[in-house]
């Protein structure tokens, strides 16, 4: 572990007891994270990649090993605000207009409020929804809905973004065009970004390395650093690095896949 170390995991596992006898959603998990990285999770359904963004974000309490975020508990890292988390789902509350959504977290947080309104302008110029701050989230389009979610995890300017799938539920178009503007996004303010993807051209595109999971146990089946450059246009993908990498973190699926049969 570095200075520069944003996630370490050592040996983790979280077990789930349940009716049905124990759920292994994390099993002997080694990982370590730099400040800067872009890093997706892939892996099947239940492979446990939204039990492990959750323990870094101190949502689930893991049964053994440790883990620390900025080098001190997920508890401590939840408590200095050293995260923003984006869900599956934009869950922007109807009743409040754009900006009155983004605005929330720092209201709670008591930011007065000259403050509030720089830092949602900011924001959501960063997202590309500048001007959109009075409309109301039934007003905007789902790939809109999303980029305001991701607006209102980034207002409180925490390095680390979680990201558990964010954009899923999209269109292909959509999506591409949220993957470019969020490689932007990352470049730009140099944030470490922790992303759950189900998608392997989207993992592909957008990281700097790409961790495989498998279940039954949740685990870590390979971890690869990417070769492409930081500046990635959309065509990278027809490249033979990219296709090179995606071929990698598809046999690592197929493996994964392998050992529960
Ligand atoms: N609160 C819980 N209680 C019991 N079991 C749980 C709980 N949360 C998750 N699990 C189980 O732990 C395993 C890992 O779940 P997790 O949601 O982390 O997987 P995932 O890889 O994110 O799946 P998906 O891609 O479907 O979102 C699954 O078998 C799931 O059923």
């Amino acid at each position: 572990m570095t200075s520069n170390t944003v996630i370490s995991a050592r040996d983790l596992s979280l077990t789930f007891e349940t009716n049905d006898g124990p759920v292994h959603a994390l099993k002997g998990v080694n990982l370590e994270i730099e400040k800067g990285d872009f890093v997706s999770f892939i892996g099947p359904s239940g492979c446990g990649k939204t039990t492990f963004l959750r323990c870094m974000a101190d949502l689930e309490h893991p049964t053994g090993g440790t883990i620390t975020v900025n080098g001190v508990s997920p508890q401590e890292a939840r408590r200095a605000r050293a995260y923003g988390y984006v869900f599956q789902a934009a869950g922007l509350y109807p009743w409040r207009s754009i900006g009155g959504n983004i605005r929330l977290p720092l209201e709670i947080m008591g930011y007065d409020k000259a403050e509030q309104a720089r830092r949602v302008k900011e924001v959501l110029s960063l997202v590309d929804l500048a001007g959109f701050e009075q409309k109301f989230p039934w007003q905007l389009s789902g790939g809109m809905q999303q980029r305001a979610s991701i607006a209102r995890a980034l207002a409180f300017d925490a390095d680390l973004l979680l990201m558990d799938e964010p954009f899923g539920a999209l269109d292909e178009i959509v999506r591409d065009h949220l993957n470019e503007q969020l490689l932007h996004l990352w470049d730009s303010t140099h944030k470490t970004i922790c992303f759950v993807t189900h998608s392997i051209p989207e993992a592909v595109y957008l990281s700097t390395k790409i961790v495989v999971m498998s279940p039954r146990p949740g685990r870590i089946t390979d971890v690869i650093e990417s070769p492409l450059p930081r500046q990635r246009p959309l065509d990278i993908r027809d490249t033979p690095e990219f296709i090179e990498i995606a071929h990698r973190v598809r046999d690592g699926l197929r493996a994964g896949h392998g050992d529960e049969v």
